[in-house]
């Protein structure tokens, strides 16, 4: 198993954001991550990634423990996040920014470095554009730029926070295809609202609610859960379907 995580829990006064979560996924295998506003989505990639401390459990990547390990010491062990908002060096090319992610998230050197932003860039569509300002490219663009960063990196955990907002629904769909090949490589967590695009790549959705798992099942089994229409349409569990 990949990622393991154990028990993680985390609380800032009487706001619960993680309440005792488990997590197994393997390299090739995509966990899909929704609930309703302050369910705890983005604090379990803070806790992952340790930019926030947690208050208990255990985290490991590959069978080495990553709890009470700062973020950057996580990066190089193979944890990395493509943020919800781009945002590049706008007046760096994008192979530059791919670059500047292999050397300083992944600690590469040299042609080491060049050769793992290369590789990102192709395997996120944007060699095309590598020689192009971030700052001009378009939104879909920026997204996969956003992909690259994380994928130059070097990663085994891929951590993917709604990288399909905001987007067409064409352009949703050549994410879902970005998505589908990255996890090939990868064992990726996905957050993101969009329910069709995680239906199509999501081995597995969990369902968070108060930092709660309330679900883990195939996408199929949590889109018809009534515990999902209960959170996110009021219709009580309980309820004929
Ligand atoms: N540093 C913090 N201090 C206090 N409360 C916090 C802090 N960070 C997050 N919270 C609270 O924790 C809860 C969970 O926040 P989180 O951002 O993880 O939710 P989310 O599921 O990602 O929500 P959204 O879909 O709106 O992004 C919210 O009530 C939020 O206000």
């Amino acid at each position: 198993m990949s990622l393991e995580v154990r028990g993680l829990c985390k609380a800032y006064g009487q706001v619960v954001v993680a309440d005792r979560i488990d997590i197994d996924l393997p390299v090739g295998q995509c966990l899909g991550v929704i609930g309703p506003n302050g369910a705890g989505k983005s604090s379990l990639f803070h806790l992952l990634t340790g930019t926030v401390a947690a208050d208990a459990g255990h985290i490991a990547l590959d069978g080495k423990p990553l709890s009470g390990l700062p973020a950057h010491r996580r990066a190089r062990l193979g944890v990395a996040r493509a943020f919800q908002v781009p945002q590049p060096f706008g007046h760096l090319s994008v192979f530059q920014n791919a670059l500047a992610a292999a050397s300083f998230a992944a600690g590469l050197r040299g042609e080491a470095a060049a050769s793992a932003a290369q590789e990102a860039l192709e395997r996120c569509g944007l060699s095309r554009a590598a020689d192009k300002l971030a700052g001009a490219l378009p939104l879909l663009d920026r997204k996969r730029l956003e992909m690259a960063k994380a994928v130059a990196a070097r990663p085994r955990l891929l951590l993917l926070d709604e990288v399909a907002g905001g987007l067409t629904e064409r352009e949703v769909h050549q994410i879902v295809d970005l998505v589908d090949e990255l996890k090939r490589r990868y064992a990726v967590i996905w957050i993101e609202h969009i329910a069709h695009a995680l239906r199509a790549v999501a081995d597995r959705i969990m369902v968070l609610h108060f930092g709660r798992k309330l679900l883990e099942d195939t996408p199929a089994e949590v889109m018809d859960s009534a515990i999902v229409r209960e959170i996110y349409m009021g219709v009580p569990a309980n309820a004929a379907a």
